[in-house]
């Protein structure tokens, strides 16, 4: 996409009504690629350049617009981005590859997109990237982080939806709030980050009697199932905050193909005290989270350097 289509999407997200109800990414995403890009900018001058690697795997239409977001938002905040596609291969043939990456020095963080095909074992894939260069804390030894409390880093999705939801300056301690969609990659780690912030958590999924009769409780309602309008004005709570993170594509009124949510926006937001758009709410946060994941990597591994080759007086030499 040149820069000029992208500046104009750019003029679509701030042509939304001004209503102050709209939880916008696009602000809080800027700072965070603001302090990104100082961060990168000395590790570069101090001999650690960040690079992230973006790994996609067969058809990659799903992914498309997030590495092509990654790939920009990354350009501008100094993080060497590539992109490695794998078109037809075995699950043999791709960790071998991420293994190649995690013995590069020069790589920083590894992505893998989401979904491959079928016949590839995505978890296999997610457990071959090294934990140190695990962008999005999927690693088996990394998700574990968040239900310990450590949150610093955590797949880059769920932590954009629960630092959106704080934008709202609502208290999180002891509030209700219920997840539709129970994926490991959203829906199971937004519950996690908000349990630890104190949050009281209902989880709903495709066995869930009443998804309605949960959702129309919550004082903070996230839903990331992929159904465009699963949610309507009468299945949330007048004032609640609503986070969309559902990005379906469908063909518009005018023929075009548009990116819509998981919430039937214009009847909820007069409801809501608060909704993300989409586009313009969850996903630009989405990938300013991952860069700076790539940055909270990046110092893991400079401190494993440190630890290894500082302390001169501990090593052997010449005895
Ligand atoms: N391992 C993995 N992790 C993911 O987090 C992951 C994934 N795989 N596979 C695909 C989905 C989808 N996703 C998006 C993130 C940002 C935008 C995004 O930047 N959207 C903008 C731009 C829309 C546009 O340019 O048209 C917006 O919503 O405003 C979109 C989609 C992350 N996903």
């Amino acid at each position: 996409m040149s820069a000029a289509t992208l500046q104009d999407k750019g003029q679509t997200f701030m042509s939304l009504p001004d209503d102050s109800r709209y939880l916008r990414g696009g602000p809080v995403a800027q700072r965070i690629i603001a302090a990104v890009r100082e961060d990168a900018a000395i590790a570069t001058a101090e001999g650690f350049p960040p690079k992230l690697v973006s790994i996609t795997v067969g058809d990659t239409a799903a992914v498309d617009v997030y590495v092509r977001n990654q790939r920009a938002k990354a350009a501008l905040a100094g993080i060497e981005f590539e992109e490695r596609r794998f078109p037809a291969c075995t699950a043999g043939e791709l960790e071998a590859a991420i293994h190649g990456l995690n013995a590069d020095p020069r790589v920083t963080g590894i992505i893998i997109q989401r979904p491959v095909p079928a016949h590839i074992p995505i978890r296999t894939l997610q457990a071959a990237v090294h934990p140190l260069k695990d962008v999005e804390g999927m690693h088996p030894a990394s998700i574990g982080n968040i239900v310990y409390n450590q949150l610093d880093l955590a797949p880059c999705t769920a932590a954009a939806s629960v630092e959106l939801l704080k934008e709202t300056g609502l208290d999180l301690k002891g509030l209700e709030v219920v997840i539709v969609g129970h994926s490991e990659i959203v829906g199971k780690p937004i519950a996690f980050l908000l349990m630890s912030e104190g949050a009281t958590v209902t989880v709903c999924h495709h066995m869930t009697r009443s998804v309605a009769a949960h959702a129309r409780r919550a004082d903070a309602l996230f839903v990331a199932v992929g159904k465009p309008r699963l949610i309507k004005a009468d299945m949330v709570k007048p004032g609640a905050a609503v986070i969309d993170i559902g990005i379906n594509s469908e063909i518009g009124p005018d023929g075009e193909s548009r990116i819509v949510g998981d919430v039937d926006t214009d009847s909820v937001k007069e409801v809501a005290s608060w909704i993300t758009p989409v586009p313009g709410g969850v996903g630009p946060l989405t990938v300013a989270i991952l860069l700076r994941n790539t940055m909270v990597a990046l110092s893991r591994q400079r401190a494993l350097y440190q630890a290894t080759y500082g302390v001169v007086d501990k090593l052997a030499v010449g005895a």
